[in-house]
């Protein structure tokens, strides 16, 4: 069985509700998933700290980066967690993974692809091998990645704070292609 991670960062939950919707595409189609949530408990000064979840994430096949948009990047709890991958990187310990992300924004533009970005060149880094979205319905299709991005997965909130369900399912469906390609690596 092949295993993925997916490491985020959520304050008011629509992050999240998109990880536990990838986690689910991904269980759906065979793998074994490990969801972390990065906690303020985790920054000390300003600094991430969580050796244990580094040692978990050497072992994953794939791992996937989530974060809100904040003011056109990833939040600075995630780029916390990036910045502690640095020894990771000098050691290249996630050479050939597969990697993914996505991002919540509450704008229809909000620089939200910039935060994808930022993910791509920290997948890159790595030496990891980047899956964007497909278009199982077509490039057309009203009901799927209503936000039109190829690069990951990005959703968006309303006033109330609440996702789209094409966004969701959207989700899913990045956790279903990174669970069909990490069985060919
Ligand atoms: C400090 C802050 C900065 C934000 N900056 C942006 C932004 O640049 N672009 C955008 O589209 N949304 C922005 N938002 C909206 C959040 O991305 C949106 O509320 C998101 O759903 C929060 O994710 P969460 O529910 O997982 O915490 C910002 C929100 C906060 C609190």
């Amino acid at each position: 069985m092949k295993n993925i991670a997916i490491v985020y960062f959520s304050k008011t939950g629509s992050t999240e509700n998109m990880a536990l919707a990838i986690a689910e595409g991904a269980k759906q189609h065979g793998a074994k998933v490990l969801t972390h949530a990065i906690a303020g408990t985790e920054i000390i000064e300003g600094r991430f700290k969580n050796d244990a979840l580094f040692e978990k994430l050497e072992n994953m096949d794939a791992i996937i980066f989530g974060s809100p948009t904040y003011m056109g990047g990833p939040a600075a709890q995630f780029k916390a967690f990036v910045d502690a991958s640095s020894e990771t990187w000098s050691k290249q310990l996630w050479h050939n993974k597969l990697a993914a992300g996505f991002t919540v924004g509450g704008s229809p533009c909000g620089e939200v692809q910039s935060t994808i970005e930022n993910f791509y060149i920290l997948a890159t880094q790595h030496s990891m091998l980047w899956v964007g979205i497909d278009a199982p319905e077509g490039t057309s299709s009203k009901t799927f990645n209503r936000l039109n991005s190829s690069l990951g997965v990005i959703g968006m909130v309303d006033d109330e704070g609440q996702l789209d369900g094409i966004d969701i399912k959207t989700a899913m469906r990045l956790g279903t292609r990174v669970a069909e390609l990490v069985q060919r690596t």
